[in-house]
């Protein structure tokens, strides 16, 4: 075969993954809200590579304890913040447990107020601010253990149906396209 000869191989169906279909809403009394999935960088209790993040429901939306450590060290003592981005990018994942609807990141925007020192606990509460058909609008806040708020987040996540997470060659659509 040449390489400009076409290619007879046909890519193997995508399997849709179970918890996306199913993704459930959560009563405010559950437990620890159940991870994406065994491996998800965030949440998921397989990864060592992960942040492991345990969140809960609460009346106002979720809320999470957590406690940077050495692999995500950035200057020295304090968290990296691609890795504090992870988190709240995380946080807000797992707060589509109390919309019920599979959704994902569109835009993720952090104003880092103060350092979040590796080995310290932090809160972390996330809230829908409003909801305009697919636009789910989000806010996050961390905060240490004097209740001060270190770290803000805003996100729009968007509502995907299940082909979303199996088309993942589509061209982006996008405004800033020169
Ligand atoms: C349940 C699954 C949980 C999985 C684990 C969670 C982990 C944590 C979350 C993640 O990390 S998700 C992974 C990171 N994100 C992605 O990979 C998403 C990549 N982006 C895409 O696949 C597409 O851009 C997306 C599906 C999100 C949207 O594409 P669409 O073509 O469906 O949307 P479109 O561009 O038409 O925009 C829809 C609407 O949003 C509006 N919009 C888009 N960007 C906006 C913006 N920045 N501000 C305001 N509005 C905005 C847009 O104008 C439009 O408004 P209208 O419907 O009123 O016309």
């Amino acid at each position: 075969m040449t390489e400009n000869t076409p290619s007879t191989h046909t890519p193997e169906p995508r399997q849709v993954p179970d918890w996306i279909p199913a993704f459930p809403v959560l009563a405010p009394d559950s437990a620890d809200l159940p991870p994406h999935h065994d491996h998800c960088l965030g949440c998921g209790p397989a990864n060592p590579h992960g942040h492991q993040l345990r969140a809960r429901r609460d009346a106002h939306g979720v809320h999470a304890h957590h406690r940077f450590d050495s692999r995500h060290v950035g200057a020295p003592a304090i968290a990296h913040g691609g890795a504090v981005a992870t988190v709240l990018d995380e946080l807000f994942g797992l707060l589509l447990y109390t919309v019920g609807e599979p959704a994902v990141t569109r835009h993720l925007a952090i104003d880092y107020l103060a350092p979040i020192l590796l080995d310290t606990p932090y809160t972390l509460r996330a809230h829908i601010h409003a909801r305009d058909g697919r636009k789910l609008h989000l806010q996050a806040t961390i905060e240490n253990d004097h209740a001060h708020v270190i770290t803000t987040a805003t996100a729009l996540f968007l509502t995907v149906d299940v082909n979303h997470f199996l088309t993942h060659n589509t061209p982006p659509h996008t405004d800033n396209t020169p």
